[in-house]
């Protein structure tokens, strides 16, 4: 990923001068706009993790979102080793092509359960929903391929055939997630995977992400403001600030000895 940038409001790319830490605010003087994020640029290889921390509103969010292309980015390239050899922006995709590489290649678990899953649909179903839509065909294959990935997130298989919308948050989240490995992803993309769930039910489920990360070879991006969250799932970091980048490293190291004064803020929040 390089340079992305994305500016909601007037003025593009000339939106951004008079933004970002050193200057207190990620609006436009000029124009406005609300420069979310700017110049942000990583890598991350198969089997390793790659945390983004920052408050909310630093711009974590909207950097994913143009990754995964729920949100035009204003400037800036994707480039996937599995795509092409690395050769094409993925921005530059139509929408079709954008689809199928959702599908097979980078999935995504958001925070908020409805927007990964059907919730009126079965967990069963909403696993096969994603098997199908990468081409299974055979309702026992589908049926039997579902069941191991429930089980694999630990949901009771007895109840597969119930509407998610009858689980618990935990629970709707762990669907999510077999939903997003069904098609075994070489990408896999995590947006706040557990905030808003009670401690020690967010604890088993980042067991289960941190279990299922070193057991296969996937690249995984997990953005959250916790950095106990980042600490426990990420093998190097990057950490925003009203829309930029200011601090990367290994994780261990940044959380052992921070050196912005903002990433010593969240370290902090995070010994609490
Ligand atoms: N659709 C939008 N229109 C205008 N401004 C937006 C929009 N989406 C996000 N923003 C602004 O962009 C900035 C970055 O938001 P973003 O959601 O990426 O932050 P974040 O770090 O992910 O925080 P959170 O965890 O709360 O989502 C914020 O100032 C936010 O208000």
């Amino acid at each position: 990923m390089e340079g992305i940038g994305r500016v909601y409001g007037p003025g593009g790319a000339d939106a951004v001068p008079g933004t970002g830490p050193e200057h207190g605010t990620a609006t436009s003087p000029s124009t406005g706009a609300v420069v979310a994020a700017w110049d942000v640029s990583f890598d991350v290889a198969p089997g390793e993790a790659l945390g983004i921390i920052g408050e909310s509103g630093s711009g974590k969010s909207t950097a994913l979102r143009c990754v995964i292309g729920d949100e035009p980015a204003t400037g800036g390239s994707v480039y996937l080793s599995s795509v092409d050899g690395g050769g094409t922006d993925l921005l530059r995709l139509d929408s079709a092509q954008r689809r199928k590489l959702r599908v097979d290649t980078m999935a995504v678990v958001y925070q908020d359960p409805a927007a990964g899953l059907d919730l009126r649909v079965t967990a069963g179903g909403n696993v096969a929903e994603r098997l199908t839509a990468a081409g299974w065909r055979g309702y026992r294959a589908i049926r039997k391929r579902a069941a191991e990935l429930l089980d694999r997130v630990e949901v009771p298989l007895s109840r597969m055939d119930d509407p998610v919308a009858t689980f618990s948050g935990g629970m709707r989240q762990r669907v999510q997630i077999a939903k997003a490995l069904a098609t075994e992803p070489p990408v896999l993309l995590l947006d706040e995977p557990t905030t808003g769930l009670d401690a020690s039910v967010a604890a088993g489920v980042l067991d289960l992400l941190r279990g299922l990360l070193s057991e296969r070879d996937i690249a995984a991006v997990v953005v959250s403001h916790d950095f106990a969250v980042i600490e426990a799932l990420t093998d190097r970091s990057l950490v925003m600030q009203l829309g930029r980048v200011v601090e990367r490293g290994l994780t261990d190291q940044l959380f052992a000895d921070p050196h912005h004064p903002y990433t010593q803020r969240l370290v902090a929040a995070a010994r609490r």
